[in-house]
């Protein structure tokens, strides 16, 4: 017998830590403690992921040894050692045996346990999932019977959305797609961007005893309060107790009056934490989402990352500023009233449940017509929206009764989203945790994008209602701007876990060139930072049914039809964009916002050369006035081969990634990237600039080993990019078998969220048993 076999029978499973087979099986083996963390149960460890496997291994005559990893590595590394020392001294003996050669009675008693309690796990999970699916049903049927009762309608809000999909011009008609990074945030140009433009940056089985019959179910679903039962002063005047300095009598009133709820949450977690099941109520809170508001790629990710989540099992919200009228949405919950900067402002809840998510709009005037310039316009016009923004959602579990029931604060995560929400952190903190409330909530802050940090003058301190100590969390010293006020910086010393979006930003962040400014605070916190890859949401990025590839000649396709398909498409684009329609001729795109960061310039400087080869290049951007200019220019020098659209289209960005055959990503500095994801799923070969996330996704082809999926270059210079496209042309053109090959592979990755949301899942469980 193997040792693997042996440690999957004492625990039931068999997909344990890759153990080393021996050659020879152990003649003991006695196992005097078993403890998984993980998987196989659970503690309050914090241990990052994994495994914490401690087995002692009576080799031969000797002291047992203890092994013990808080990983697979470092357990199996262990293992080997012990067996190999074992071996060396001779202590190992040859004979592979049964089970039933191992006459300890204590390792048989400790194997009966372990089965017992894992089926026991099995019932619960299935518990918790039957609840879930009853709740989902509950709150499916409440939308749709409000929408009958109030719009005679029976239509539910997901066909709405479907009626959208189905061929509606989301770009012009609900002009909720649009493009915002157009407009420069007052905050970067003045604090941020326009100073580093000028410098050089930018170049459980723990206890056999535990008693498991409480049901875990009710952990997690027994905990959300009835609607508004949390017993608190209103949340402005709390707020802003804290605010001013906190009373001491008040606290001590407001600990009495929610005692009742903080029991219950005790209750909650101490259940969830020794029943394994890490089931979790998630508050995604972004000031864009998709499809409702996106700018860029922030809202793709809040409307397709907490399905994903909700897929795995978790209760999810998403919280988003409402800044139009979307049909789709009910009110929901009673209106409540934030002080931001000593005005009293009114908020409204609207809500739709979507793909098991729930998606609560946050209603005030601010938001209403800045959908054009979300992160635009006046600086502290901006600064107010986040403020009440974040104020309105860290409350939003207690005042939300989606599909009838509160989230409450039991066994809750907040996931909070570039500067815009990093406020979210701190008032999670500093209203309530270091007040002793809330102590069950945790928070992610995820950085999409480091470049946008919030910053801003000192004074503006006084817009964040925060107690007068707290300054120092958002106050940096920067060489070029001097003394200034930072959200980023306070966000990310808040936050009890931090993430971006990939491993190679997250590796730049911590460097001078790639932090901005930040990057010593990102080091010091390096402790609970780590990237995740970005994934895509398959049901909008998709060839094989993708909405907008369904009319005006466009095809729908897969990896069995790609070369039709893909050749259909492409012909349909060129009609659409007047370009001559060849199907030999490459067909170069580009799609992003137009700014610094996106490289864009490198393309008009790489122009002569373009125009010298027989492609067609076709841009679609929005931003900076100057390259806006310059896509206009390019058109109308080359109109026979290129074409420069200026605008925000949903759709024709769809179109352009299904009928081109070249992505070219010259961006200077690219946290993940979305776009080279979509290319690859179309099958169009990306050609990148080697950062960031592009780094990580794209790899580089490699024509010896017939590997690799698209092409990569060192340093964003022009020259570079020539060179890395120009052997993109050439495989084209003359090494059809292998483009089929690298259009193929990268059509074949599995680039869904599902692999993404499995990593955040281990952040936010590691985040809630973080003391
Ligand atoms: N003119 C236009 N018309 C239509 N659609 C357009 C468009 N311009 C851009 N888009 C769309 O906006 C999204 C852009 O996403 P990206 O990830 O490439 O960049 P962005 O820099 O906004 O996001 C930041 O956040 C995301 C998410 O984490 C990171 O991937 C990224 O590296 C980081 O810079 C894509 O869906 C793209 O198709």
């Amino acid at each position: 017998m193997i040792y693997s076999d042996l440690v999957a029978r004492i625990s039931g499973r068999d997909h344990l830590p890759r153990v080393p087979p021996l050659r020879h099986g152990p003649a003991q083996v006695c196992l005097i403690l078993f403890r998984c963390v993980g998987e196989l149960g659970e503690t309050r460890s914090a241990h990052k992921s994994g495994f914490q496997v401690r087995l002692c291994v009576n080799v031969g005559s000797g002291w047992p040894m203890v092994l013990s990893g808080s990983n697979n590595r470092g357990f199996e590394k262990g293992l080997s050692t012990a067996v190999t020392d074992a071996e060396a001294a001779g202590q190992v003996g040859d004979d592979d045996k049964d089970m039933a050669h191992i006459t300890n009675e204590s390792l048989r008693a400790t194997i009966r346990k372990s089965k017992e309690v894992l089926a026991r796990h099995k019932i619960i999970l299935e518990q918790i999932s039957e609840k879930k699916k009853l709740i989902s049903v509950l709150a499916e049927s409440s939308i749709h019977n409000e929408q009958e009762m109030h719009s005679g309608q029976s239509d539910s809000s997901l066909s709405h959305l479907n009626a959208v999909s189905e061929g509606q011009e989301i770009d012009s008609g609900r002009q909720t797609y649009l493009a915002t990074h157009a407009q420069q945030s007052e905050f970067d140009t003045t604090y941020g961007e326009s100073i580093y433009d000028q410098s050089e940056y930018y170049e459980s089985l723990e206890d056999e005893d535990t008693d498991f019959s409480g049901s875990i179910g009710e952990a997690n679903y027994g905990n959300y309060y009835q609607y508004d039962s949390f017993p608190r002063a209103s949340p402005s005047v709390y707020q802003q107790e804290v605010a001013n300095g906190m009373n001491q009598d008040y606290v001590a009133q407001l600990h009495q009056v929610s005692e009742k709820d903080h029991s219950v949450n005790e209750g909650a977690n101490d259940n969830s934490a020794s029943g394994g099941v890490d089931i979790m109520n998630v508050i995604l809170v972004a000031a864009e989402c998709a499809p409702w508001s996106k700018t860029g790629g922030l809202g793709d990710v809040a409307g397709a990352l907490p399905k994903a989540l909700a897929r795995r099992g978790h209760r999810v919200m998403v919280v988003v500023p409402k800044y139009g009228d979307y049909d789709e949405l009910q009110e929901i919950g009673e209106p409540r009233r934030y002080q931001v900067s000593g005005q009293d402002m009114e908020v409204k809840y609207y809500h739709a449940y979507i793909d098991g998510v729930d998606f609560v709009f946050i209603d005030n005037p601010i938001f209403h017509h800045v959908e054009s310039e979300i992160y635009g316009g006046n600086r502290t016009d901006i600064l107010k929206r986040m403020v009440l923004l974040c104020k309105a959602a860290v409350e939003v579990q207690w005042y939300v009764p989606c599909g009838g029931f509160c989230y409450g604060d039991g066994n809750l995560v907040f996931i909070a989203n570039d500067w815009h929400t990093a406020l979210l952190p701190v008032y999670l903190k500093a209203y309530y945790r270091d007040n002793g409330f809330m102590t069950y909530a945790r928070s992610v802050l995820v950085i999409h994008n480091i470049a946008h940090q919030g910053r801003g003058p000192i004074d503006d301190f006084n817009y964040l209602d925060l107690p007068g100590h707290y300054m120092d969390q958002f106050k940096l010293y920067d060489p070029f701007g001097g003394d200034h006020l930072n959200i980023f910086a306070a966000g990310i010393k808040a936050a009890d876990r931090l993430l971006t979006v990939s491993h190679g930003y997250a590796w730049e962040l911590k460097t001078p060139d790639g932090g901005w400014g930040l990057h010593s605070i990102i080091s010091e916190n390096d402790w609970k930072f780590q990237g995740i890859v970005n994934g895509v949401d398959t049901t909008d990025w998709n060839p094989r049914h993708d909405i907008y590839l369904q009319s005006d000649g466009y095809t729908n396709y897969s990896l069995e039809t790609v070369q039709a398909g893909k050749a259909q498409c492409k012909e349909a684009l060129q009609k659409e964009l007047g370009l001559p329609v060849r199907g030999d001729v490459p067909v170069i795109a580009f799609i992003g916002r137009l700014d610094h960061q996106k490289g864009v310039d490198l393309i008009a400087e790489a122009m002569p050369w373009i125009a010298g080869q027989d492609v067609q290049l076709i841009m679609l951007g929005t931003g900076r006035q100057d390259l806006e200019d310059t896509l206009r220019r390019l058109e109308s020098q080359h109109y026979d081969k290129v074409r420069g659209w200026v605008g925000f289209s949903v759709r024709l960005a769809h179109r352009m990634t299904a009928g081109a055959d070249v992505l070219l990503m010259p961006s200077r500095f690219e946290p993940c990237g979305l776009n080279q994801l979509y290319a690859m799923m179309y099958g169009t070969v990306p050609v990148v600039h080697a950062v960031g996330g592009l780094r990580d996704t794209v790899q580089h082809y490699n024509p010896y080993e017939e590997a690799g999926v698209g092409w990569t270059f060192e340093k964003a210079e022009a020259n570079r990019m020539i060179d890395a496209l120009g052997h993109c042309l050439n495989t084209y053109r003359n090494y059809r078998s292998s483009w089929e090959g690298i259009l193929r592979r990268g059509m074949m990755q599995d680039l869904s969220w599902d692999n993404a949301a499995k990593l955040y899942e281990e952040v936010l469980v590691a985040a809630k048993y973080q003391w």
